[in-house]
Protein backbone atom coordinates (compact mmCIF):
# COMPACT_ATOMS: atom_id res chain seq x y z
CA UNK A 1 0.00 0.00 0.00
CA UNK A 2 2.79 2.33 0.98
CA UNK A 3 4.53 1.59 -2.28
CA UNK A 4 1.50 2.66 -4.32
CA UNK A 5 1.21 5.90 -2.35
CA UNK A 6 4.88 6.64 -3.00
CA UNK A 7 4.50 5.93 -6.73
CA UNK A 8 1.45 8.22 -6.95
CA UNK A 9 3.28 11.08 -5.24
CA UNK A 10 6.31 10.57 -7.55
CA UNK A 11 4.08 10.81 -10.62
CA UNK A 12 2.50 13.94 -9.16
CA UNK A 13 5.94 15.56 -8.82
CA UNK A 14 6.83 14.52 -12.39
CA UNK A 15 3.58 16.01 -13.76
CA UNK A 16 4.24 19.22 -11.83
CA UNK A 17 7.71 19.64 -13.34
CA UNK A 18 6.49 18.82 -16.82
CA UNK A 19 3.79 21.47 -16.71
CA UNK A 20 6.33 23.90 -15.29
CA UNK A 21 8.66 23.27 -18.25
CA UNK A 22 5.75 23.69 -20.65
CA UNK A 23 4.92 27.09 -19.12
CA UNK A 24 8.52 28.36 -18.91
CA UNK A 25 9.62 26.96 -22.32
CA UNK A 26 6.99 27.20 -25.05
CA UNK A 27 7.44 24.56 -27.86
CA UNK A 28 9.59 26.80 -30.14
CA UNK A 29 11.89 27.76 -27.36
CA UNK A 30 12.11 24.18 -26.22
CA UNK A 31 13.60 23.05 -29.55
CA UNK A 32 16.06 25.93 -29.58
CA UNK A 33 17.14 25.29 -26.01
CA UNK A 34 17.63 21.58 -26.75
CA UNK A 35 19.87 22.59 -29.64
CA UNK A 36 21.73 25.00 -27.39
CA UNK A 37 22.20 22.30 -24.80
CA UNK A 38 23.52 19.96 -27.47
CA UNK A 39 25.98 22.59 -28.68
CA UNK A 40 27.11 23.32 -25.15
CA UNK A 41 27.75 19.63 -24.57
CA UNK A 42 29.63 19.52 -27.86
CA UNK A 43 31.80 22.47 -26.84
CA UNK A 44 32.78 20.81 -23.65
CA UNK A 45 33.12 17.37 -25.23
CA UNK A 46 36.67 16.24 -25.81
CA UNK A 47 35.74 14.38 -29.03
CA UNK A 48 34.99 15.47 -32.55
CA UNK A 49 33.16 13.65 -35.32
CA UNK A 50 33.48 13.36 -39.09
CA UNK A 51 30.83 11.97 -41.38
CA UNK A 52 32.02 10.21 -44.52
CA UNK A 53 28.99 9.52 -46.66
CA UNK A 54 28.87 7.08 -49.55
CA UNK A 55 27.54 9.66 -51.96
CA UNK A 56 28.96 13.11 -51.83
CA UNK A 57 26.60 15.35 -53.78
CA UNK A 58 26.53 13.70 -57.20
CA UNK A 59 29.78 11.83 -56.84
CA UNK A 60 30.63 8.54 -55.25
CA UNK A 61 32.89 9.37 -52.33
CA UNK A 62 36.25 7.70 -52.94
CA UNK A 63 37.09 8.05 -49.25
CA UNK A 64 34.03 6.00 -48.27
CA UNK A 65 35.18 3.13 -50.49
CA UNK A 66 38.71 3.43 -49.16
CA UNK A 67 37.52 3.33 -45.53
CA UNK A 68 35.44 0.26 -46.31
CA UNK A 69 38.45 -1.56 -47.74
CA UNK A 70 40.76 -0.30 -45.00
CA UNK A 71 38.43 -1.41 -42.23
CA UNK A 72 37.74 -4.75 -43.90
CA UNK A 73 41.36 -5.64 -43.15
CA UNK A 74 41.15 -5.00 -39.42
CA UNK A 75 37.43 -5.72 -39.16
CA UNK A 76 37.91 -9.43 -39.59
CA UNK A 77 39.94 -9.57 -36.37
CA UNK A 78 38.69 -6.69 -34.25
CA UNK A 79 34.98 -6.19 -34.76
CA UNK A 80 32.29 -8.18 -33.00
CA UNK A 81 29.71 -8.08 -35.74
CA UNK A 82 30.67 -8.29 -39.37
CA UNK A 83 29.04 -8.33 -42.73
CA UNK A 84 30.61 -10.93 -44.97
CA UNK A 85 30.13 -10.98 -48.68
CA UNK A 86 31.58 -12.55 -51.74
CA UNK A 87 31.10 -10.38 -54.80
CA UNK A 88 29.86 -12.09 -57.93
CA UNK A 89 32.68 -13.97 -59.68
CA UNK A 90 35.13 -12.96 -56.99
CA UNK A 91 37.49 -15.45 -55.42
CA UNK A 92 37.76 -13.68 -52.07
CA UNK A 93 35.47 -13.06 -49.10
CA UNK A 94 35.01 -9.45 -48.14
CA UNK A 95 34.53 -8.50 -44.51
CA UNK A 96 32.87 -5.27 -43.57
CA UNK A 97 31.58 -3.52 -40.52
CA UNK A 98 27.92 -4.43 -40.03
CA UNK A 99 25.33 -1.67 -40.02
CA UNK A 100 25.65 0.60 -37.01
CA UNK A 101 28.51 -1.38 -35.53
CA UNK A 102 31.73 0.13 -34.21
CA UNK A 103 35.42 -0.54 -34.49
CA UNK A 104 38.36 1.08 -32.73
CA UNK A 105 41.55 1.74 -34.67
CA UNK A 106 44.81 3.32 -33.52
CA UNK A 107 47.16 5.50 -35.51
CA UNK A 108 50.39 7.02 -34.14
CA UNK A 109 49.18 6.53 -30.59
CA UNK A 110 45.80 8.21 -31.23
CA UNK A 111 42.50 6.37 -31.08
CA UNK A 112 39.95 6.52 -33.88
CA UNK A 113 36.49 5.04 -33.46
CA UNK A 114 34.60 4.14 -36.59
CA UNK A 115 30.87 3.57 -36.81
CA UNK A 116 29.10 2.33 -39.92
CA UNK A 117 25.83 4.21 -40.12
CA UNK A 118 23.13 2.80 -42.37
CA UNK A 119 19.71 4.39 -42.47
CA UNK A 120 16.73 4.05 -44.77
CA UNK A 121 16.40 6.92 -47.18
CA UNK A 122 13.02 8.61 -47.16
CA UNK A 123 11.06 7.44 -50.17
CA UNK A 124 11.27 9.83 -53.05
CA UNK A 125 7.99 10.54 -54.78
CA UNK A 126 9.77 11.88 -57.82
CA UNK A 127 13.35 12.75 -58.40
CA UNK A 128 15.49 13.64 -61.37
CA UNK A 129 18.27 11.77 -59.69
CA UNK A 130 17.07 8.56 -58.04
CA UNK A 131 19.20 7.58 -55.07
CA UNK A 132 19.75 4.18 -53.46
CA UNK A 133 17.25 3.09 -50.80
CA UNK A 134 19.87 3.06 -48.09
CA UNK A 135 21.94 5.98 -46.92
CA UNK A 136 25.35 4.68 -45.93
CA UNK A 137 28.23 6.42 -44.26
CA UNK A 138 31.00 6.12 -41.72
CA UNK A 139 31.31 8.31 -38.66
CA UNK A 140 34.83 8.82 -37.40
CA UNK A 141 35.28 9.92 -33.79
CA UNK A 142 38.66 11.17 -32.61
CA UNK A 143 39.86 13.23 -29.67
CA UNK A 144 39.92 16.96 -30.40
CA UNK A 145 43.53 17.18 -29.33
CA UNK A 146 44.51 14.62 -32.00
CA UNK A 147 42.75 16.48 -34.79
CA UNK A 148 45.62 18.57 -36.19
CA UNK A 149 48.13 15.84 -35.57
CA UNK A 150 46.49 12.88 -37.22
CA UNK A 151 43.55 13.87 -39.35
CA UNK A 152 45.30 14.64 -42.63
CA UNK A 153 47.94 11.94 -42.18
CA UNK A 154 45.41 9.34 -41.02
CA UNK A 155 43.05 9.86 -43.95
CA UNK A 156 45.96 9.72 -46.38
CA UNK A 157 47.15 6.54 -44.65
CA UNK A 158 43.68 5.05 -45.18
CA UNK A 159 43.70 5.96 -48.88
CA UNK A 160 47.17 4.49 -49.39
CA UNK A 161 46.45 1.32 -47.43
CA UNK A 162 43.19 0.77 -49.31
CA UNK A 163 45.02 1.09 -52.63
CA UNK A 164 47.66 -1.37 -51.49
CA UNK A 165 45.08 -3.81 -50.18
CA UNK A 166 43.15 -3.73 -53.41
CA UNK A 167 46.26 -4.26 -55.47
CA UNK A 168 47.59 -7.04 -53.29
CA UNK A 169 44.26 -8.85 -53.53
CA UNK A 170 44.62 -8.52 -57.27
CA UNK A 171 40.95 -7.97 -57.36
CA UNK A 172 40.85 -5.53 -60.17
CA UNK A 173 37.62 -4.60 -61.80
CA UNK A 174 36.24 -4.40 -65.29
CA UNK A 175 33.57 -1.72 -65.50
CA UNK A 176 31.01 -1.10 -68.15
CA UNK A 177 28.55 1.76 -68.39
CA UNK A 178 25.02 0.60 -67.74
CA UNK A 179 21.98 2.30 -69.07
CA UNK A 180 18.45 1.74 -67.89
CA UNK A 181 19.55 -1.50 -66.20
CA UNK A 182 20.21 -0.59 -62.63
CA UNK A 183 17.69 1.57 -60.80
CA UNK A 184 20.43 3.77 -59.49
CA UNK A 185 22.36 4.03 -62.76
CA UNK A 186 22.75 7.76 -62.27
CA UNK A 187 24.51 7.31 -58.98
CA UNK A 188 26.38 4.16 -60.03
CA UNK A 189 26.65 4.47 -63.80
CA UNK A 190 29.32 1.78 -63.98
CA UNK A 191 28.62 -1.91 -63.41
CA UNK A 192 31.65 -3.96 -62.47
CA UNK A 193 32.87 -7.54 -62.47
CA UNK A 194 36.30 -8.81 -61.39
CA UNK A 195 38.78 -8.40 -64.20
CA UNK A 196 40.39 -11.73 -64.98
CA UNK A 197 41.68 -11.52 -68.53
CA UNK A 198 44.83 -13.70 -68.71
CA UNK A 199 46.54 -11.81 -71.53
CA UNK A 200 50.00 -10.49 -70.66
CA UNK A 201 52.84 -8.97 -72.64
CA UNK A 202 54.52 -12.36 -72.48
CA UNK A 203 51.65 -14.06 -74.28
CA UNK A 204 50.99 -11.16 -76.65
CA UNK A 205 52.27 -11.96 -80.11
CA UNK A 206 53.93 -8.98 -81.73
CA UNK A 207 57.35 -7.67 -82.65
CA UNK A 208 59.62 -7.63 -79.64
CA UNK A 209 60.97 -4.12 -80.19
CA UNK A 210 57.47 -2.71 -80.43
CA UNK A 211 56.39 -4.63 -77.37
CA UNK A 212 59.30 -3.43 -75.29
CA UNK A 213 58.77 0.16 -76.38
CA UNK A 214 55.15 0.01 -75.23
CA UNK A 215 56.06 -1.61 -71.92
CA UNK A 216 58.73 1.00 -71.28
CA UNK A 217 56.28 3.76 -72.12
CA UNK A 218 53.69 2.38 -69.70
CA UNK A 219 56.23 1.94 -66.92
CA UNK A 220 57.55 5.40 -67.47
CA UNK A 221 54.04 6.79 -67.27
CA UNK A 222 53.18 5.00 -64.06
CA UNK A 223 56.38 6.00 -62.30
CA UNK A 224 56.57 9.66 -63.20
CA UNK A 225 54.02 11.42 -61.05
CA UNK A 226 56.60 14.04 -60.07
CA UNK A 227 57.47 14.72 -63.71
CA UNK A 228 53.84 15.31 -64.61
CA UNK A 229 53.41 17.63 -61.66
CA UNK A 230 56.59 19.57 -62.33
CA UNK A 231 55.82 20.09 -66.01
CA UNK A 232 52.19 21.00 -65.42
CA UNK A 233 50.90 18.13 -67.50
CA UNK A 234 47.82 16.11 -66.60
CA UNK A 235 48.86 12.66 -65.42
CA UNK A 236 47.22 10.74 -68.23
CA UNK A 237 48.22 9.08 -71.46
CA UNK A 238 46.39 8.15 -74.62
CA UNK A 239 46.95 5.21 -76.96
CA UNK A 240 45.28 4.56 -80.28
CA UNK A 241 45.38 0.89 -81.28
CA UNK A 242 44.58 0.22 -84.89
CA UNK A 243 44.75 -2.73 -87.21
CA UNK A 244 42.69 -5.50 -88.81
CA UNK A 245 40.31 -7.65 -86.71
CA UNK A 246 42.00 -10.43 -84.77
CA UNK A 247 45.40 -8.82 -84.48
CA UNK A 248 45.27 -8.45 -80.70
CA UNK A 249 43.98 -4.97 -79.91
CA UNK A 250 41.72 -6.13 -77.08
CA UNK A 251 44.40 -8.55 -75.91
CA UNK A 252 46.83 -5.64 -75.79
CA UNK A 253 44.46 -3.65 -73.53
CA UNK A 254 44.19 -6.60 -71.16
CA UNK A 255 47.97 -6.99 -71.18
CA UNK A 256 48.36 -3.29 -70.35
CA UNK A 257 45.92 -3.57 -67.45
CA UNK A 258 47.64 -6.67 -66.11
CA UNK A 259 51.05 -5.08 -66.48
CA UNK A 260 50.14 -1.93 -64.55
CA UNK A 261 47.56 -3.51 -62.24
CA UNK A 262 44.92 -1.03 -63.36
CA UNK A 263 41.16 -1.35 -63.49
CA UNK A 264 39.51 -1.23 -66.90
CA UNK A 265 36.54 0.95 -67.84
CA UNK A 266 35.03 -0.35 -71.07
CA UNK A 267 33.01 2.60 -72.30
CA UNK A 268 30.16 1.66 -74.61
CA UNK A 269 29.78 4.91 -76.49
CA UNK A 270 26.52 3.96 -78.16
CA UNK A 271 24.92 3.86 -74.69
CA UNK A 272 25.88 7.45 -74.01
CA UNK A 273 23.42 10.04 -75.18
CA UNK A 274 25.00 13.38 -74.49
CA UNK A 275 28.31 15.07 -73.91
CA UNK A 276 27.34 15.86 -70.36
CA UNK A 277 26.53 12.20 -69.72
CA UNK A 278 29.98 11.37 -71.03
CA UNK A 279 31.52 13.87 -68.63
CA UNK A 280 29.62 12.43 -65.70
CA UNK A 281 30.83 8.95 -66.56
CA UNK A 282 34.36 10.25 -66.63
CA UNK A 283 33.91 11.91 -63.24
CA UNK A 284 32.95 8.57 -61.78
CA UNK A 285 36.02 6.67 -62.85
CA UNK A 286 38.79 6.04 -60.39
CA UNK A 287 42.50 6.68 -60.60
CA UNK A 288 44.85 3.97 -61.85
CA UNK A 289 42.54 2.89 -64.58
CA UNK A 290 42.39 2.35 -68.32
CA UNK A 291 39.40 3.89 -70.05
CA UNK A 292 38.70 2.03 -73.26
CA UNK A 293 36.57 2.94 -76.24
CA UNK A 294 36.64 0.00 -78.64
CA UNK A 295 35.87 0.30 -82.34
CA UNK A 296 35.63 4.04 -82.14
CA UNK A 297 34.79 4.29 -85.84
CA UNK A 298 31.64 2.22 -85.29
CA UNK A 299 30.51 3.82 -82.04
CA UNK A 300 30.26 7.33 -83.34
CA UNK A 301 30.84 8.96 -86.68
CA UNK A 302 34.11 10.74 -86.40
CA UNK A 303 34.98 11.39 -90.01
CA UNK A 304 33.95 14.97 -90.23
CA UNK A 305 32.38 17.55 -88.05
CA UNK A 306 30.51 19.22 -90.91
CA UNK A 307 26.88 18.36 -91.57
CA UNK A 308 27.74 15.85 -94.29
CA UNK A 309 28.69 13.11 -91.91
CA UNK A 310 25.35 12.90 -90.22
CA UNK A 311 23.83 11.28 -93.29
CA UNK A 312 26.23 8.45 -92.99
CA UNK A 313 25.42 7.83 -89.37
CA UNK A 314 22.29 5.78 -88.75
CA UNK A 315 22.53 6.37 -85.01
CA UNK A 316 22.03 10.07 -85.40
CA UNK A 317 20.22 10.21 -88.72
CA UNK A 318 16.74 11.04 -87.63
CA UNK A 319 17.53 12.78 -84.40
CA UNK A 320 19.73 15.45 -85.77
CA UNK A 321 18.50 18.93 -86.47
CA UNK A 322 20.87 21.81 -86.77
CA UNK A 323 24.14 21.69 -84.93
CA UNK A 324 23.09 24.50 -82.66
CA UNK A 325 19.71 23.05 -81.89
CA UNK A 326 21.28 19.81 -80.84
CA UNK A 327 24.22 21.22 -79.01
CA UNK A 328 24.41 19.45 -75.66
CA UNK A 329 21.78 16.88 -76.62
CA UNK A 330 23.97 14.48 -78.50
CA UNK A 331 27.44 13.20 -78.24
CA UNK A 332 29.83 14.95 -80.61
CA UNK A 333 33.42 14.60 -81.65
CA UNK A 334 34.37 17.69 -79.69
CA UNK A 335 32.64 16.16 -76.65
CA UNK A 336 34.71 13.06 -77.10
CA UNK A 337 37.91 15.05 -77.55
CA UNK A 338 37.13 16.99 -74.39
CA UNK A 339 36.57 13.68 -72.67
CA UNK A 340 40.02 12.41 -73.61
CA UNK A 341 41.92 15.61 -73.79
CA UNK A 342 40.15 18.60 -72.29
CA UNK A 343 39.90 19.97 -68.79
CA UNK A 344 37.51 17.24 -67.73
CA UNK A 345 39.94 14.51 -68.58
CA UNK A 346 42.08 15.72 -65.70
CA UNK A 347 39.57 15.00 -62.94
CA UNK A 348 41.47 12.17 -61.36
CA UNK A 349 44.96 10.91 -61.76
CA UNK A 350 46.99 8.24 -63.45
CA UNK A 351 44.59 7.39 -66.19
CA UNK A 352 45.13 5.88 -69.57
CA UNK A 353 42.78 6.33 -72.49
CA UNK A 354 42.78 3.67 -75.18
CA UNK A 355 40.82 3.94 -78.41
CA UNK A 356 40.74 1.04 -80.85
CA UNK A 357 39.72 0.95 -84.48
CA UNK A 358 39.87 -1.37 -87.45
CA UNK A 359 39.63 1.61 -89.80
CA UNK A 360 42.04 4.33 -88.90
CA UNK A 361 41.45 5.91 -92.30
CA UNK A 362 37.88 6.69 -91.25
CA UNK A 363 38.84 8.74 -88.23
CA UNK A 364 38.73 12.49 -88.15
CA UNK A 365 42.20 14.08 -88.45
CA UNK A 366 41.35 15.96 -85.25
CA UNK A 367 41.54 12.68 -83.42
CA UNK A 368 44.80 11.74 -85.06
CA UNK A 369 46.56 15.05 -84.89
CA UNK A 370 49.87 15.29 -83.15
CA UNK A 371 49.65 15.19 -79.40
CA UNK A 372 46.04 14.06 -79.23
CA UNK A 373 46.78 10.43 -78.57
CA UNK A 374 50.30 10.05 -77.26
CA UNK A 375 51.02 6.83 -79.11
CA UNK A 376 49.56 5.25 -82.22
CA UNK A 377 50.11 1.52 -82.14
CA UNK A 378 49.60 -0.57 -85.22
CA UNK A 379 48.57 -4.13 -84.46
CA UNK A 380 49.37 -5.94 -87.64
CA UNK A 381 49.42 -9.36 -89.24
CA UNK A 382 51.50 -12.13 -87.82
CA UNK A 383 55.24 -11.77 -88.25
CA UNK A 384 57.62 -14.66 -87.67
CA UNK A 385 58.47 -13.26 -84.27
CA UNK A 386 54.80 -13.08 -83.34
CA UNK A 387 54.32 -16.61 -84.69
CA UNK A 388 57.05 -17.85 -82.36
CA UNK A 389 55.24 -16.32 -79.36
CA UNK A 390 52.02 -18.04 -80.38
CA UNK A 391 53.77 -21.38 -80.77
CA UNK A 392 55.30 -20.91 -77.33
CA UNK A 393 51.83 -20.20 -75.94
CA UNK A 394 50.03 -23.09 -77.57
CA UNK A 395 52.72 -25.70 -78.09
CA UNK A 396 55.77 -25.54 -75.85
CA UNK A 397 58.71 -23.16 -75.48
CA UNK A 398 61.28 -25.63 -76.84
CA UNK A 399 59.37 -26.14 -80.06
CA UNK A 400 60.36 -22.75 -81.34
CA UNK A 401 64.06 -23.25 -80.71
CA UNK A 402 65.70 -24.50 -83.92
CA UNK A 403 68.48 -26.15 -81.96
CA UNK A 404 65.94 -28.11 -79.92
CA UNK A 405 66.71 -31.79 -79.89
CA UNK A 406 64.46 -33.75 -82.18
CA UNK A 407 64.67 -30.76 -84.44
CA UNK A 408 61.91 -28.63 -85.81
CA UNK A 409 64.60 -26.50 -87.42
CA UNK A 410 63.53 -27.30 -90.97
CA UNK A 411 59.89 -26.60 -90.27
CA UNK A 412 60.70 -23.36 -88.51
CA UNK A 413 62.82 -22.17 -91.40
CA UNK A 414 60.04 -22.88 -93.85
CA UNK A 415 57.48 -21.18 -91.62
CA UNK A 416 59.66 -18.09 -91.46
CA UNK A 417 59.98 -17.95 -95.22
CA UNK A 418 56.28 -18.50 -95.92
CA UNK A 419 54.82 -16.19 -93.28
CA UNK A 420 56.70 -13.24 -94.72
CA UNK A 421 54.52 -13.41 -97.80
CA UNK A 422 51.16 -14.05 -96.14
CA UNK A 423 48.79 -11.79 -94.27
CA UNK A 424 47.43 -13.96 -91.50
CA UNK A 425 46.16 -12.64 -88.20
CA UNK A 426 47.40 -13.94 -84.85
CA UNK A 427 43.78 -14.93 -84.18
CA UNK A 428 43.80 -17.24 -87.23
CA UNK A 429 47.16 -18.73 -86.26
CA UNK A 430 45.91 -19.30 -82.70
CA UNK A 431 42.87 -21.11 -84.04
CA UNK A 432 44.97 -23.49 -86.13
CA UNK A 433 47.29 -24.21 -83.23
CA UNK A 434 44.42 -24.79 -80.81
CA UNK A 435 42.70 -27.12 -83.24
CA UNK A 436 45.84 -29.21 -83.60
CA UNK A 437 47.03 -29.05 -80.02
CA UNK A 438 46.25 -32.72 -79.36
CA UNK A 439 48.47 -33.83 -82.21
CA UNK A 440 52.22 -34.15 -81.99
CA UNK A 441 53.94 -30.75 -81.98
CA UNK A 442 55.64 -31.13 -85.32
CA UNK A 443 52.33 -32.23 -86.85
CA UNK A 444 50.62 -29.08 -85.62
CA UNK A 445 53.42 -26.99 -87.08
CA UNK A 446 53.25 -28.88 -90.36
CA UNK A 447 49.52 -28.23 -90.50
CA UNK A 448 50.13 -24.53 -89.94
CA UNK A 449 52.73 -24.50 -92.69
CA UNK A 450 50.24 -26.14 -95.02
CA UNK A 451 47.63 -23.48 -94.33
CA UNK A 452 50.13 -20.69 -94.83
CA UNK A 453 51.32 -22.17 -98.11
CA UNK A 454 47.74 -22.47 -99.36
CA UNK A 455 47.02 -18.90 -98.46
CA UNK A 456 50.17 -17.70 -100.18
CA UNK A 457 49.26 -19.67 -103.30
CA UNK A 458 45.64 -18.48 -103.41
CA UNK A 459 46.39 -14.92 -102.75
CA UNK A 460 49.59 -14.49 -104.75
CA UNK A 461 50.10 -11.16 -103.16
CA UNK A 462 53.23 -9.14 -103.55
CA UNK A 463 52.63 -6.29 -101.19
CA UNK A 464 52.54 -8.05 -97.87
CA UNK A 465 53.38 -6.36 -94.63
CA UNK A 466 56.77 -7.95 -94.51
CA UNK A 467 57.59 -6.90 -98.05
CA UNK A 468 56.53 -3.42 -97.12
CA UNK A 469 58.71 -3.40 -94.03
CA UNK A 470 61.71 -4.52 -96.00
CA UNK A 471 61.13 -1.83 -98.60
CA UNK A 472 60.80 0.89 -96.04
CA UNK A 473 63.77 -0.06 -93.96
CA UNK A 474 64.46 0.08 -90.26
CA UNK A 475 63.71 3.75 -89.76
CA UNK A 476 60.22 3.46 -91.13
CA UNK A 477 59.61 0.36 -89.04
CA UNK A 478 60.59 2.13 -85.89
CA UNK A 479 58.38 5.09 -86.61
CA UNK A 480 55.47 2.79 -87.15
CA UNK A 481 56.24 0.79 -84.06
CA UNK A 482 56.01 3.87 -81.92
CA UNK A 483 53.25 5.24 -84.03
CA UNK A 484 54.24 8.78 -84.81
CA UNK A 485 50.93 10.45 -85.66
CA UNK A 486 50.18 10.43 -89.32
CA UNK A 487 47.28 10.58 -91.66
CA UNK A 488 44.88 7.73 -91.06
CA UNK A 489 44.82 6.41 -94.58
CA UNK A 490 48.55 6.27 -94.82
CA UNK A 491 48.74 4.51 -91.48
CA UNK A 492 46.02 2.04 -92.40
CA UNK A 493 47.80 1.11 -95.60
CA UNK A 494 50.97 0.46 -93.74
CA UNK A 495 49.22 -1.55 -91.10
CA UNK A 496 47.37 -3.65 -93.63
CA UNK A 497 50.60 -4.38 -95.42
CA UNK A 498 49.74 -2.56 -98.61
CA UNK A 499 52.04 -0.26 -100.48
CA UNK A 500 51.05 3.34 -100.47
CA UNK A 501 49.01 4.36 -103.44
N1 LIG B 1 48.73 -10.36 -80.95
C1 LIG B 1 48.13 -11.42 -80.38
N2 LIG B 1 48.76 -12.14 -79.44
C2 LIG B 1 48.19 -13.20 -78.86
N3 LIG B 1 46.96 -13.64 -79.16
C3 LIG B 1 46.27 -12.96 -80.09
C4 LIG B 1 46.82 -11.82 -80.73
N4 LIG B 1 45.92 -11.35 -81.60
C5 LIG B 1 44.86 -12.15 -81.52
N5 LIG B 1 45.05 -13.11 -80.61
C6 LIG B 1 44.09 -14.17 -80.27
O1 LIG B 1 42.94 -13.94 -81.03
C7 LIG B 1 41.81 -13.65 -80.21
C8 LIG B 1 41.18 -12.36 -80.71
O2 LIG B 1 42.05 -11.28 -80.49
P1 LIG B 1 41.60 -9.82 -80.06
O3 LIG B 1 40.19 -9.83 -79.58
O4 LIG B 1 42.61 -9.27 -79.14
O5 LIG B 1 41.68 -9.10 -81.46
P2 LIG B 1 41.19 -7.64 -81.85
O6 LIG B 1 42.30 -7.01 -82.62
O7 LIG B 1 40.73 -6.91 -80.64
O8 LIG B 1 39.99 -7.93 -82.82
P3 LIG B 1 38.74 -6.98 -83.17
O9 LIG B 1 39.28 -5.86 -84.02
O10 LIG B 1 37.83 -7.88 -83.91
O11 LIG B 1 38.19 -6.50 -81.88
C9 LIG B 1 42.34 -13.49 -78.80
O12 LIG B 1 41.51 -14.15 -77.91
C10 LIG B 1 43.70 -14.13 -78.83
O13 LIG B 1 43.60 -15.46 -78.41
MG1 LIG C 1 38.83 -6.20 -80.02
Amino acid sequence: MEFWAFLASLMGVFAFFQSLINIVFPPDLRFASAKLLYRLCHCFSSSCYFDITEIDGVNTNELYNAVQIYLSGSASVAASRLSVSRPLNSSAFTFGLASNDRLVDTFRGATATWEHVVTQRQSQAFSWRPLPDEKRGFTLMIKKKDKPLILQAYLQHIMDTATLLRRSNEERLLYTNSRGGAMDSRVHPWDSVPFKHPSTFKTLAMDQIKKEAIMADLKDFAEREVFYQRTGRAWKRGYLLYGPPGTGKSSMIAAMANYLNYDVYDLELTEVQTNSELRKLLMKTTSKSIIVIEDIDCSINLTNRSSGWKKAMPLYDSTFGSDDANAGKTITLSGLLNFADGLWSCCGNERIFVFTTNHIEKLDPALLRSGRMDMHICMSYCSYEALKTLMQNYLSPEDVEPEHEGGNAELLKELEEVINGVDITPADVSEILIKNRRRKKHEAMAELLEVLKNRAKNKGRGGSLKAFEKENGEEEQEKRALGSPKEGKEAANRCNGKNEE
